[in-house]
């Protein structure tokens, strides 16, 4: 078996991936985790008005040339602005027609009914104009922006009540192995409870995507092509875990065989992980993970997740990656590491505590990155290492 890079392995995939070419719409509520079909263009002028960002006077900056408060400049207070005259606004309230500044009521003093101006304000000064923050016909978000909800705030000031978003990718997700029990079911001895099926299927939900999930299958090559080819009428794309290293019960590559498949790779230089394959069967990429739920886990974030997000219409996409320095020190390695941890409010990165051997699930909670460590000599705390972020 032919170890390709991580790099390699992600770039084979996602090469073989269309984007889906169904949209649906969405209200503004909908759109974190959603990605646009379509550019959002402002259909109006935001602000719509010419408006005070404070509580203040608005006046023309000429009436108050040279002010300072033993000198102030003594407007009189009306309802439009004009010379020598003055309006009280609110912050918010549009700026009336003629004022190009406001003075900030801090900076003034009444006097009856007029306002002693005690600095001289510049042209243009605290004045807010229409269509600053979204002019009308400017793209606010192009085409295949991935919202959040940082993005409802300017989608709900231009009064957006539909938007076009690219379909949640439906992504089936099959976890193998006989001794792989689903929960509420009783537990038999040599039976573990499947974690890797629940975990895929809430990261691809934080994803935005559509989880499906199925039950577990066990180690028998015909019954898991028989269950690929029926999760794959009902999905876009499909994961699997288990049964993809070299032992006799690993059905995996010869499920594949069985389904006709076009395998990809098989087998990645980087540990966890290492065993993983895909391939295309019935039109459709697999990915199939190795049992281990770290393993799971790292290989679908580095090669995965790219795919998915091309699926899902965000072509070009790449989690996001940063460089951050050790908080401890870590061991040599002979070969490229996945390593789960958290960032620290020092800005530093930590290996999660807890074990991190195969099959360990608890240390997995709480991580917000894995460190990409590439075979060397130990490192000392403060080296600077590469981060996939979570
Ligand atoms: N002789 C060799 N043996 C193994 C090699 C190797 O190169 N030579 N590779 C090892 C590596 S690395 C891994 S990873 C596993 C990959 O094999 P599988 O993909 O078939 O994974 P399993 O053996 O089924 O599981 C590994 C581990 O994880 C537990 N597991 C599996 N699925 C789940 C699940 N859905 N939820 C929770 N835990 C799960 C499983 O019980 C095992 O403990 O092969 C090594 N062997
Ligand atoms: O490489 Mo395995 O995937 O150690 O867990």
């Amino acid at each position: 078996m032919e170890r390709i890079s991580v790099e390699r392995g992600a770039a084979l995939l996602l090469e073989r991936v269309k984007p889906l070419a169904r949209w649906e719409k969405i209200s503004p509520a909908q759109a974190p985790g959603r990605v646009l079909w379509e550019s959002v263009t402002a259909k109006l002028d935001t602000p719509p008005f010419d408006r005070s960002p404070l509580d203040g006077y608005a006046l023309r900056s000429v009436d108050a040339v040279g002010a300072e408060p033993e000198k102030p400049a003594r407007l009189v207070l009306g309802e439009a602005v004009g010379p020598g005259t003055a309006v009280p606004v609110s912050t918010g309230s549009p700026i009336p027609a003629g004022a190009d500044c406001v003075v900030k009521v801090e900076d003034t003093r009444r006097d009856g009914d007029a306002v002693l101006v005690c600095i001289a304000p510049a042209h243009w000064e605290n004045y807010v104009f229409r269509g600053e923050d979204m002019p009308v016909g400017r793209t606010i978000f192009p085409v295949g922006t991935r919202m959040d909800w940082t993005h409802v705030a300017a989608l709900a000031a231009q009064g957006v009540t539909a938007l076009a978003a690219a379909a949640r990718p439906k992504v089936g997700v099959l976890p193998t192995g006989g001794e792989l029990v689903p929960a509420g079911a009783p537990l038999p001895s040599s039976g573990i409870y499947d974690a890797n099926g629940p975990m895929l299927c809430a990261r691809l939900q934080a994803l935005g995507m559509e989880p499906v999930a199925f039950p577990p299958v066990g180690d028998d090559a015909e019954l898991l092509a028989g269950r690929v080819r029926a999760a794959l009428a009902k999905c876009d794309f499909l994961l699997t875990t288990g049964g993809v290293s070299v032992g006799a019960e690993d059905a995996m590559p010869r499920a594949a065989e069985l389904l006709g498949a076009e395998v990809l790779f098989h087998g990645l230089a980087v540990r966890p992980g290492s065993p993983a394959m895909a391939f295309l069967a019935e039109g459709k990429p697999v990915l199939a993970l190795s049992g281990n739920p770290f393993a799971s886990l790292a290989v679908f974030e580095a090669v995965g997740r790219p795919a998915l997000e091309k699926l899902a219409g965000m072509e070009g996409a790449l989690p996001g990656r940063m460089t951050l320095p050790l908080a401890e020190g870590l061991p040599a390695s002979q070969v490229r590491r996945f390593i789960r941890a958290v960032r620290t409010p020092e800005g530093r990165v930590c290996p999660a505590a807890g074990g991190h051997s195969s099959g360990m699930v608890w240390s997995l909670a709480g991580c917000d990155c894995l460190i990409d460590r590439s075979p060397g000599p130990a490192l000392e705390p403060g080296s600077p290492v590469p981060l996939l972020i979570l």
